[in-house]
């Protein structure tokens, strides 16, 4: 089986990780896989967008469907694109590359994470202008000022703050079999002391790096840092969404694929919410997407893009760019279809009169 043969992204889930578990130690799938906790957010993900039933219009003149749009000014065919996910070269040797390449081949965009296993510069290359920088901030102010300064210079549109990880969540199935590293896998941004196998169980060296105290204040100093656009991972309520545009950041509603707080609220539960107090900053969602449904629903509450997490590892386990260019391409039908099965032909048309919550 192929990537092409395929017809949805659950499929791919399963090639993705028949793939891993042939290549790779099975520490990996459980790093991939799991949730923190009871891990009831992580299946609560998976749901919650069912929260959300369609209102279709009927004879609309569906016969062209346009599903373009703009994110930070950059033009985006598709509003689906991928979300940060650590050590991309666990699933295949050209890691982030790939992902990039896809990404980039699709007009849309990725997300690379502060602890890839490509350097800023490759993924820059590969990923022609369309992609964004994840930052972990690090203790060492030093250390995160000189990946960020190269992270603007290879080409990052925006900078990607991840707000809702100060600590590590609990992530049981990872306390069970420790993650388990290739020999000779590079963590470029992290520094030499992680390539070994026993410095990131547990990921705790890189928690350790991290500065827990980040607070509001610190975004005075990612100015300072850089121009770039600054865009806030991890948000989920209003109160947070109202201080990211008194702060003059983009919101980015996740919680973290459920890997985190066990227990938080999903982001169809509080899109609209947070969509409300942003005003005129943008507001991107990620968690539990499989479906071209999910992302009208999430444009409809307001989301402006849709990121992948797990979908695009499992595309990348499965094939490599080939399997992430089929993830984004059966989302991107199915999107197509459901618009035009709803009587919408772009998206500027999506709004929160297409849904009803389910009784
Ligand atoms: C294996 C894995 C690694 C992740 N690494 C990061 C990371 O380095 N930085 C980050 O901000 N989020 C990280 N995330 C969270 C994703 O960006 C995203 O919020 C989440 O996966 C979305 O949920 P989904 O997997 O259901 O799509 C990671 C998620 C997974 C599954
Ligand atoms: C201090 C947070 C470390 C997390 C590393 C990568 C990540 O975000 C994940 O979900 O895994």
């Amino acid at each position: 089986m192929t990537p092409e043969d395929c017809l949805n992204l659950h499929e791919l889930e399963a090639l993705g990780r028949a793939e891993l578990l042939k290549a790779a130690h099975p520490s990996v799938l459980d790093y991939y896989l799991g949730g923190a906790g009871d891990e009831r957010t992580l299946r609560e993900n998976r749901s919650a967008w069912a929260q959300w039933r369609l209102r279709p219009r009927m004879l609309a003149d569906v016969s062209s469907v346009d599903t373009a749009t703009e994110v930070l000014g950059l033009p985006l065919s598709s509003p689906i694109a991928v979300a940060p996910s650590a050590m991309h070269g666990l699933a295949h040797p050209e890691g982030e590359c790939a992902v990039a390449a896809a990404a980039a081949a699709a007009g849309s965009l990725m997300t690379l994470s502060t602890l890839s296993t490509r350097t800023l510069e490759e993924v820059g290359t590969a990923a022609g202008g369309r992609w964004w920088f994840q930052l972990y901030l690090y203790r060492d102010r030093e250390v995160s000022r000189a990946l960020i300064q190269r992270a603007q210079a290879a080409g990052a549109r925006a900078l990607v703050l991840t707000v809702d990880a100060p600590v590590v969540g609990r992530r049981e199935a990872m306390l069970r079999r420790p993650l388990v590293l290739p020999a000779g896998l590079e963590l470029p941004n992290v520094g030499p002391r992680t390539t070994g196998q026993e410095s990131l169980t547990h990921l705790a060296y890189f928690d350790s790096l991290m500065d827990m105290t980040l607070s509001w204040r610190d975004l005075e100093w990612l100015r300072g840092v850089t121009d770039l656009p600054l865009v806030l991972k991890g948000i989920l309520t209003a109160e947070d969404a109202a201080l990211a545009r008194e702060h003059g950041a983009h919101i980015w509603v996740s919680n973290h694929g459920g890997r985190q707080l066990d227990g938080a609220v999903t982001a169809p539960e509080v899109l609209g919410e947070v969509v409300a107090a942003a005003g005129d900053r943008e507001v991107y969602v990620d968690g539990g997407v499989t479906r071209g449904g999910d992302v009208l629903r999430a444009l409809a509450l307001g989301a402006r893009a849709v990121f992948l997490g797990r979908a695009a590892l499992w595309g990348l386990a499965a094939g490599g760019q080939a399997g992430v260019a089929r993830t984004l391409q059966l989302l991107e039908e199915e999107l197509v279809l459901d618009m035009a099965l709803c009587g919408k032909t772009a998206l500027s048309q999506l709004g929160p009169d297409l849904l009803r919550r389910a009784p």
